[in-house]
């Protein structure tokens, strides 16, 4: 197959083994493992088992699709072309155990489905703390040596829960039928361990399971993965170890790298970087101590790592002296990106309000922001969907479930478009957030909200509750728009976009600017053994060509010795929003220099 690097090729040509592929940032995991799974499928032939490409996120799901499309049509007609799944591990899981076989182990008298966490019924679903009692769906489960661990994060410390309180609550939700996205593995591995029948057939129907970034298995899926090597399935593993962000969920990276040491497993591994110029693997391996090699040559436009220190009220500042740096550097905006740790600068970076209303009307109002403001149409969907179940008399459990998943029966699916319409549409749905929502938003709200309600009534038979009017008030909402005009007309098209770390996982970007406390700088500095330093390392080897660190002013003389020996260049803010700086082939430093007097090492 062409295009491929020998390292890649070996990949694809290794026999059908279980394999254990660690590979560097950027190095063609997608292209790899797609051109890995197209292979097995030929090798395969006329053979009736599936093979299972799996991922962790819908983006990274749909990436993988399209390019086994492309490839597949070299797969000789017959072949089992179709006999690929491709999919999220949660997604594989989901439709092969739980809706259909997870009611026998729940003891649910129906098909089980999964709850947003926002459903009133769930009100009734709590477990005791020290404090308050907490909504079963902040609790989570891993397995330590073997054994499972009940907890909830709080003030981010893991607190333990009583192991026979949480399985009682978890029985009790699963008798309705309900799970969380997180319990919902739990009864995934409990159905597979209690049902070896459909162990045996799951693993004859996926005799090859191939899982992309499984740096992110957490105990739980790995639980359900040895079941099914156990049972005769061939996995193999493919993943970055420095790039495993998700230890809160359980998930360390060690089942990718011990992988290779059991019998069987075949080790390769891919050491070129197709992604970023070189200075930036440089950058790389000098924090996560590899010797990968950059496929690209330096480019012609100004590149490279940066830091900056920047002022609790210099946001504003900080972002457009970046976007002069990025003109400079020819970057993309719609590619570009300023990324956070927490989610909470990344709001405050983004100007978000806090969400106005209150109770049912809140969660209207943050899904008109959602749309109008975010763009983020799905959110609102189920937002929308959330609060206009709880507006019904004796919803059914299940209905949020029925609206917001995809569903094969006629009812739900007319359903669902009933109230995707009233989400997308300002004129006859869910207002504009541009209106004055104590007056004019709030009105429009009330009255549609009521023509919607009988709509339901007569096409699908479900009767609102009575006293709307209480459900709806219009308390806590200000006398201004949600959003502000200016805002709803830029529409996202020319703003920056500002997004978490973990938001931006498995992406390429032309430029970085990763804002950092000090805390996050000195854990980025110190490498990739800590799960903080993971992140400023997933963050730095994002981008293509430019990356920024800011860091707080106050520590910039702390920081700055170890940011120079790492090879980041310092760069000042501009006064003012600057306009794209000059751009020359060897001008290396976008804006003029400020307060850089490089200290000794420490
Ligand atoms: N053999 C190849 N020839 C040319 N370009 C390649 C090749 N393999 C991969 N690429 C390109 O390398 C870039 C990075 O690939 P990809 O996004 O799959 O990296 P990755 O390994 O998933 O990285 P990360 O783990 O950092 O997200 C993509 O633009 C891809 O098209």
């Amino acid at each position: 197959m062409s295009g491929l690097t020998p390292e890649q090729q070996d990949v694809v040509d290794a026999p059908m083994v279980p394999l254990c592929v660690i590979a560097c940032a950027g190095s063609g995991k997608t292209k790899t493992a797609v051109h890995r799974v197209v292979r097995m499928r030929h090798n395969l032939g006329e053979a009736r088992g599936r093979v299972a490409l799996l991922s962790f996120s819908n983006v990274a799901v749909d990436t993988f699709r399209e390019a086994y499309d492309d490839l597949a049509s070299s797969l000789p007609s017959g072949a089992g072309r179709s006999r690929v799944d491709i999919d999220t591990l949660d997604g594989f899981i989901t439709t092969n155990v739980i809706r259909p076989h997870g009611h026998r182990t729940m003891k649910s008298p129906r098909a089980a489905f999964l709850v947003t966490g926002d459903e009133a019924f769930l009100e009734g679903f709590k477990f005791p703390t020290s404090s308050f009692p907490q909504s079963i769906k902040a609790l989570n489960l891993a397995f330590l040596n073997g054994k499972e661990v009940f907890f909830y994060m709080f003030n981010d410390q893991v607190v333990i829960v009583d192991s026979s309180v949480a399985r009682n609550l978890i029985a009790k939700l699963g008798r309705t039928g309900a799970y969380t996205h997180d319990l919902g593995r739990y009864w995934a591995y409990r159905t597979l361990k209690e049902q070896p029948k459909l162990l045996a057939a799951l693993s004859r129907r996926y005799p090859h399971i191939v899982i992309d970034e499984a740096q992110d298995i957490g105990s739980v899926h790995q639980a359900i993965l040895e079941l099914l090597i156990g049972a005769g399935s061939c996995v193999t593993l493919i993943g970055d170890p420095n790039q495993g962000i998700y230890e809160f969920a359980g998930a360390d990276g060690k089942f990718l790298i011990e992988y290779h040491q059991r019998a069987g497993v075949l080790q390769h591994s891919l050491k070129r970087n197709f992604r970023s110029a070189p200075s930036i693997v440089d950058l790389a391996n000098c924090l996560c101590g590899r010797d990968d090699v950059a496929e690209r040559s330096a480019p012609a436009t100004p590149h490279g790592a940066f830091f900056t220190g920047y002022k609790g009220d210099q946001y504003p500042q900080l972002i457009s002296s970046f976007q002069g740096a990025m003109s400079a550097a020819g970057a993309d905006i719609k590619r570009s990106a300023v990324l956070c740790r927490a989610k909470k600068l990344a709001g405050t970076l983004r100007g978000d309000e806090a969400p106005a209303g209150q109770g049912l009307v809140r969660l209207f109002a943050a899904a008109a922001v959602l749309r109008d403001r975010r763009k983020d149409f799905l959110k609102a969907f189920q937002r929308v969907a959330v609060a206009v179940v709880a507006l019904l008399d004796n919803a059914p459990h299940g209905l949020v479930s029925q609206i917001t998943q995809p569903s094969n029966k006629p009812d739900d699916r007319e359903l669902r478009k009933v109230i995707w319409a009233f989400t997308r549409d300002p004129a006859t749905g869910l207002p504009s957030a541009s209106l004055v929502a104590d007056a004019q938003w709030h009105a429009h709200l009330l009255a549609r909200i009521k023509v919607l309600l009988v709509n339901l009534d007569t096409k699908f038979g479900l009767k609102r509750v009575a006293n709307l009017g209480n459900k709806l008030s219009k308390k806590a909402l200000p006398s201004t728009p949600l959003t502000s005009a200016a805002d709803l007309a830029d529409g996202g098209a020319t703003a920056l976009r500002i997004d978490t770390v973990h938001k931006a996982k498995g992406e390429s970007l032309d430029a970085v600017l990763y804002v950092t406390t000090k805390e996050h700088a000195q854990a980025l500095l110190g490498g990739v053994a800590t799960e903080l330093g993971r992140i400023g390392y997933v963050a730095a080897t994002r981008t293509r060509n430019l990356l920024w660190v800011a860091v707080p002013h106050n520590s910039l003389k702390e920081l700055r010795p170890q940011l120079l020996e790492r090879g980041f260049k310092e760069v000042g803010l501009s006064a003012t929003p600057t306009p794209a700086a000059k751009s020359t082939h060897d001008v290396l430093l976008p804006l003029p220099l400020k307060a850089t007097k490089p200290q000794a090492s420490a």
